[in-house]
């Protein structure tokens, strides 16, 4: 709902906004500009009536002088018939220059405060406030739900990169975005009469004024005692007026001088309100505070990034929304079939469940996890089908679920299937299944199956799920899920290279390029570009084998910097894709497309990095460290069979030592006499590994599932003596694993 209400709101007003924040951005400049012009050092000690003293030869026509938030003093005056305005140095009095304010700064003042339009644009920059007020504010209470609680706000945020730009740069301009929104919206309130304006209280005109002969502006009384820096305005008489009287303006309040006698003669101390405007104007402007008007100007130009991933995030959503045909009524169904997601995946495969029901002749009911009813009178079964999000934490579409749950007193009698999709690269795999399960056995709901997990949306495992659905269903259940995935490009393989076949671990590092044609053409050739989509090492690809719609993913063991598509792929007896990429000859093509999987990437900065892996896990791991330019200290831990036959990537490996983009090299042979697997080599290195972790070293592990889980058990012994544990550094960010 606020998700709903955050993207509507943020599309409704996106060009305002940004107009305004950029505008507002290049005006928080000024306050900056201004005071670079300005000579104020050691000002605090003169008075306005020394300073004016100081005037009165060089400007005999002074009309006015001001002195600015930013400190600069300006002198306004009539020459003969001439009239101009000078910046001033409030020590000697000279000269600094002609005082003009920026047409490019006045035409950039008026589209912040207008868009050029006058009255009506005044209005709508009111309304684009308000809208950034409430787009601020509901993204910071999503921020604060997605990190569970504001008290994890600095917490490490996980997801796709455009989502996480969304987020990271939202949690650094959060505050002076409401800041600026709710002062800009209190100002535009007063201009449109919303609120009483306190701007401009003055005094009333003196009852009586001396009429003498005037003195010597540097010896009237009343100006003697006003320092210079809390000083903002001072108007001249009428020359030869005898009733005229200076208006003097000050931080404190404004009055009027008597220009004969020099007495204040009447006086206006600023009441709370006005100061409050004040202190609301300086806060927006920055004027008088220039770090602060910077500070807000650069949270401002966070909001066209912003803007621009915001809108990408809303699209991909839309594209990847799901409609449910044949959806019976909630009281007609036989199966019901509810849905927590957060970005859509998982209505994906509760369609591919509800089709499947109804093709068997179910009457099929889907709805959200939210939407759960107190009673379906027809139903017979029930499905939970949720992911997990933030740190273990609900997604959105049943992020009220357990509440309502709770607060049911009387449960539906169906039995009911939870099947939970998660990411094992989290600490909190699937937690949110887990704990729906947890509450429906609590409330003494009947189970119809045990809890099932989902790792990383694979359709093989939910097939085999389906399976167990059959034999409950007493009906065979047939779950074919095809993901919706980005369109495929064809590559074609360029080169190849085999290891293992004599240790029965037949695995081949292939290296494929974008048809030959496909990035020629000037721009290409000038922006040197290889054909290839956007990718890292550690990202996915996902390859179609010939005849099957659904994909295989492949770690990659390079970026699309380095011109090739790499992957080391292990051939599996009966795996269908291995089998089809190790028959591939040199020109054979392949169709495959990009999965991003930013999550699995090396820290930026120079704390150490841990790579661990067995087998075809190299791969990524081989990319991180060709692409190390900046020789960052790396160590790798990889564990093969025998080094005569998959030492995979060997040559390579020895290079990247002698060149510094790999500090140390531990390969583990377990088909050697002593032979030893990469968890051995862990534990027996245990000294060094503290002093690493000390160093602040993160470690990413690539492999099998087997592998990952004797590494961690191997680390969590090698690390208990510093007081910490695997799962303290997966909380930090500091242990990320890709296993398979
Ligand atoms: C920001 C983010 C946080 C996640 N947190 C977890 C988590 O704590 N535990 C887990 O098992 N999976 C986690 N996941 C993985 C999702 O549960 C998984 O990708 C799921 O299939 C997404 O389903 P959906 O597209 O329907 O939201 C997270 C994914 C993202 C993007």
């Amino acid at each position: 709902m606020l998700r709903q209400f955050h993207s509507l709101s943020g599309l409704i007003a996106t060009l305002f906004v940004v107009l305004l924040t950029i505008s507002g951005a290049v005006l928080s400049l000024d306050p900056l500009l201004e005071r670079s012009q300005a000579k104020i050092a050691g000002t605090s000690s003169i008075s306005v009536a020394e300073l004016a003293g100081k005037l009165i030869t060089r400007y005999p026509g002074t009309e006015q002088i001001q002195r600015h938030p930013s400190g600069s003093i300006i002198v306004y005056f009539t020459d003969g018939d001439q009239t101009g305005a000078d910046l001033i140095n409030p020590l000697t009095g000279a000269t600094i220059g002609a005082y003009s304010s920026s047409p490019i700064m006045v035409w950039i003042k008026n589209l912040h405060r207008s868009y050029l339009l006058g009255t009506p644009g005044r209005v709508v920059a009111g309304v684009a406030a308000f809208f950034m007020l409430l787009l601020t504010l509901s993204g910071a209470v999503m921020l604060i739900n997605r990190l569970g609680g504001w008290r994890h706000i600095f917490r490490p945020i996980q997801g796709p990169f455009k989502q996480r730009l969304h987020t990271e740069v939202g949690r650094v301009a959060v505050l002076g975005l409401i800041l600026s929104a709710s002062t800009g919206l209190y100002m535009s309130a007063m201009t449109f009469e919303l609120i009483p304006d306190y701007s401009s209280a003055e005094p009333g005109f003196p009852t009586h004024v001396d009429g003498g002969v005037p003195a010597s502006i540097d010896t009237l009384s009343a100006l003697k005692v006003i320092p210079i820096t809390e000083f903002r305005e001072l108007v001249y008489p009428y020359p030869d007026d005898p009733m005229g009287v200076y208006s003097i303006t000050t931080d404190q309040g404004s009055g009027f001088v008597d220009q004969a006698t020099g007495q204040l003669l009447s006086y206006q101390a600023y009441g709370n309100p006005q100061k409050l405007y004040e202190f609301i104007y300086m806060l927006h402007t920055g004027e008088g505070l220039w770090w602060l008007g910077l500070l807000l100007g650069l949270s401002a130009l966070a909001v066209p990034l912003m803007a621009w991933t915001g809108i990408q995030i809303w699209w991909s959503r839309k594209q990847s929304a799901t409609t449910i045909n044949h959806n019976s009524a909630a009281r007609l169904a036989d199966t019901i079939i509810l849905v927590g997601s957060e970005n859509n995946s998982t209505w994906g495969f509760a369609k591919t469940l509800h089709d499947a029901l109804h093709r068997l002749g179910f009457q099929v009911h889907t709805a959200s996890m939210n939407q759960i009813g107190h009673h379906y009178p027809q139903a017979k079964r029930m499905f939970m089908l949720t992911a997990t999000y933030g740190d273990g934490d609900t997604p959105a579409s049943a992020n009220h679920f357990l509440t309502r749950l709770a607060k049911m007193t009387k449960t539906p009698d169906v039995p009911v299937a939870v099947l939970g999709f998660g990411d094992r690269q989290f600490p909190e795999f699937c937690q949110f299944a887990k704990e729906v399960e947890a509450a429906l056995i609590t409330k003494g709901w009947p189970q119809l199956l045990p809890l099932e997990t989902i790792h990383r949306q694979s359709p093989q495992e939910f097939a085999r799920w389906g399976q167990a659905v059959s034999s409950v269903l007493d009906k065979e259940l047939t779950l074919v899920h095809i993901p919706v995935h980005p369109a495929s490009t064809t590559l074609t393989l360029v080169e190849r290279v085999d290891y293992g076949t004599a240790v029965q671990a037949p695995t081949a590092v292939l290296r494929f390029k974008s048809p030959e044609g496909s990035h020629k053409g000037l721009l290409n050739r000038l922006l040197r570009r290889s054909g290839l989509p956007h990718f890292d090492a550690g990202d996915l690809v996902g390859i179609l084998p010939p005849g099957s719609s659904v994909p295989r993913f492949y770690s990659l063991a390079s970026a699309s910097k380095n011109g090739v598509l790499e992957i080391c792929v292990r051939h599996h007896p009966e795996g269908v894709c291995s089998g089809f990429l190790h028959g591939l000859a040199i020109g054979d093509t392949v169709e495959a497309f990009i999965k991003l999987n930013p999550s699995f990437r090396p820290a930026s900065g120079k704390a150490p990095i841990i790579l661990i892996g067995a087998g075809t896990g190299i791969g990524p791991l081989v990319g991180f460290i060709r692409n190390n330019k900046a020789h960052h200290p790396i160590h790798l831990y990889w564990g093969g069979r025998s080094p005569q036959s998959d030492f995979l990537y060997e040559t390579e490996l020895k290079r990247y030592l002698k060149d510094k983009r790999l500090t140390k090299l531990n390969p583990v042979f377990s088909r050697i006499s002593q032979g030893a697997y990469v968890q051995n080599k862990i534990t027996e290195d245990d000294v060094e590994l503290r002093q690493l972790i000390g160093e602040g070293a993160q470690f990413l592990i690539c492999g099998g599932r087997n592998m990952a889980s004797s590494v961690a058990a191997a680390l969590d012994k090698v690390i208990a003596p510093l007081g910490i544990d695997v799962a303290t550094l997966k909380a930090q960010g500091r242990y990320r694993e890709d296993v398979y």
